[in-house]
């Protein structure tokens, strides 16, 4: 038997279908209207891409959108000023700053100045420290959006062995966290892990952020395990094609073949990543509002 395949862009229109009646709910009950702003700093082909996209469904989702595009040499503290000029801006409850920023910019002292209350990324050090103490906070969007892919395919993950592959600030650490908060027996696994092979073959769920296409073949996974793709990486073209294909961390055909169910790339977890942040969003502009929860 194959994998069952997990539609993340069909969960995803779903959640932006709900976030987009609620935005409507609030709207028409209270005149209020959720704003988001995204600063891009300089020209990197996919970030362009990625940040169209929140754009673009931002919009649909009936919120005030704004996109800064600053250019690539753009200083540290015009970025800053930018941000403090969001912090203070009442029509924005979220503020993103798209990753990562060009070389010379200090990241953490970015994302330090982003009012956490604002932070719809939840990478805020205040937003990472709540996550860590089981506190409410905004969730890192990839992180939620796959975590709520396991919860439909599997219902409850209590007790279930999840081993999540990559460390990273935005993904692998928060992921882990939430496996944590749900009852999951968590592992991380990173670059000096030994045997990771044997590691990966007792998981019921694998969650892989590692940026290396097919890092995980087929012959690691235990039959049955749940597997989740966060990998987006870009193939250099094939004879006679315009772009290269997009892949994931995962070997898919291999793992279709063990897995018991399996996120695909593309249309697996990146659209719950942009529906995550348009949740997040609504939900900071609630909070704002002394909302939480009315909608
Ligand atoms: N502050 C910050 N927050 C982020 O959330 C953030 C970021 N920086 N920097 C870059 C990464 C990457 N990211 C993606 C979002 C959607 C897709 C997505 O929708 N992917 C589609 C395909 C897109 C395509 O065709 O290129 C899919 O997987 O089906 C991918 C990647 C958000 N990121």
């Amino acid at each position: 038997m194959t994998a069952q395949l997990i539609d993340g862009k069909a969960f995803a229109a779903g959640l932006r279908a709900r976030v987009a009646q609620r935005t409507a709910a609030l709207r028409d009950a209270h005149g209020v209207v959720p704003g988001l702003a995204v600063v891009l700093v300089g020209e990197d082909p996919a970030s362009q891409v990625y940040v169209g996209s929140k754009e673009r469904e931002a919009r649909a989702a009936g919120f005030h959108s704004v996109v800064h595009r600053l250019p690539a040499g753009t200083s540290e503290e015009a970025l800053l000023d930018l941000v403090a000029t969001l912090n203070a801006d009442p029509l924005i409850h979220g503020i993103l700053v798209q990753l990562p920023l060009p070389a010379g910019i200090d990241e953490n002292r970015v994302l330090l100045a982003i009012d956490p209350d604002k932070d719809v990324d939840g990478f805020h050090p205040v937003n990472v420290g709540r996550l860590a103490l089981g506190q409410p906070a905004p969730v890192p969007c990839t992180p939620r959006g796959c975590l709520m892919l396991l919860k439909e395919t599997l219902g409850d993950l209590t007790g279930r062995e999840a081993l999540v592959i990559g460390r990273s600030a935005i993904v692998g650490k928060p992921m882990a966290l939430l496996l944590l908060a749900a009852n999951a027996t968590v592992t991380i696994a990173h670059s000096r892990t030994r045997d990771l092979a044997e590691v990966c073959r007792r998981a019921d769920i694998v969650v892989v952020a590692v940026g290396r296409p097919g890092f995980v073949p087929g012959a690691w996974l235990k039959p049955g395990a749940v597997v989740i793709d966060v990998g987006i990486n870009r193939l250099p073209p094939a004879p006679g094609e315009a772009k290269g294909r997009l892949v994931g961390d995962v070997d898919f055909d291999s793992a279709f073949q063990v897995a018991g169910a399996l996120t695909p790339v593309p249309g697996g977890v990146g659209p719950m990543t942009i529906a995550c942040l348009l949740d997040n969003t609504l939900e900071a502009c609630l909070a704002a509002k002394g909302l939480a929860g009315a909608f």
